[in-house]
């Protein structure tokens, strides 16, 4: 008897949602669900007859609705969780090295402060997959001109807390753009355009992204920092 792993997609924010259950007990957490396919995820976790006792954020996320609110109104039981350092409203907070447990897996909670202060990446106890957030994107990283970003505590907690795992373990993060699904650390150490690079050269890169605030940002912090618990403001139009 195994794990049961699923990565669930939302297109508008293109954001990966995972869920992780053990088939002997049927425990199971979700990590970063959205609000707009919580009803999907909520679906499915009954289906495969599972007790989702967690869902987990990776961080305050600015350009989608977290679905903690959504799947906790729909499943009894379910706690929402983050990291303390996020400042956010849940059930749960966690601290680097914190366990998430579900049957006999677990998630170790590795603060990845730069994209976001509150910023963690959920290690699978195995060490055969991580969940970025938006720490490490495939081939990327977060954007750190909003919410307490620095390129230079980014570039050391990628390097020290996610590039410093096994090079066969499988990197999952919370978005990709390109339609990648998964890639692992020894990848990541070979390819990425911006890790690879000195920490004077990536910051250099971080600081002339010039990209586009996201969309949903001013309705999606708000309602993030409160962790979908309560009503939601609806979308400005
Ligand atoms: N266009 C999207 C937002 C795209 C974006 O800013 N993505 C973030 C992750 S969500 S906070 C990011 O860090 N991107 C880094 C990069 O290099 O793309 C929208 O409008 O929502
Ligand atoms: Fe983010």
């Amino acid at each position: 008897m195994g794990l049961i792993f699923r990565q669930l997609f939302e297109s508008v924010s293109s954001t990966y949602t995972y869920i992780l259950a053990d088939e002997e007990t049927k425990e199971a957490v979700i990590i970063d669900p959205v609000m707009e396919t919580a009803e999907r995820d909520a679906q499915l976790v009954e289906e495969l007859g599972l007790t989702l006792k967690y869902a987990v954020n990776t961080h305050v996320h600015a350009d989608h609705v977290t679905g903690t609110g959504e799947l906790k109104k729909r499943i009894g039981g379910c706690k929402s969780v983050i990291s303390k350092a996020a400042g956010a409203k849940a059930d749960m907070f966690l601290n680097n090295g914190d366990k998430v447990e579900f049957g006999k897996y677990h998630l170790e909670a590795r603060s990845t402060p730069g994209h976001t202060n509150g910023c963690m990446t959920y290690v699978l106890n195995d060490k055969s997959r991580a969940f970025t957030g938006d720490a490490l994107l495939i081939r990327g990283c977060g954007r750190t001109d909003f919410q307490q970003g620095s390129p230079l505590t980014l570039y050391e907690s990628v390097h020290t807390q996610i590039l410093s795992l096994p090079q066969d373990c499988l990197l999952y993060p919370a978005h990709d753009y390109k339609g990648r699904t998964v890639t692992s650390v020894g990848e990541e150490l070979k390819f990425n355009p911006r890790l690879t690079k000195s920490k004077e050269e990536f910051a250099n890169i971080m600081n002339n992204l010039n990209l586009n605030y996201p969309k949903q940002i001013d309705r999606a912090v708000p309602a993030n920092m409160m962790c979908g618990v309560f009503e939601t403001p609806s979308v400005s139009q």
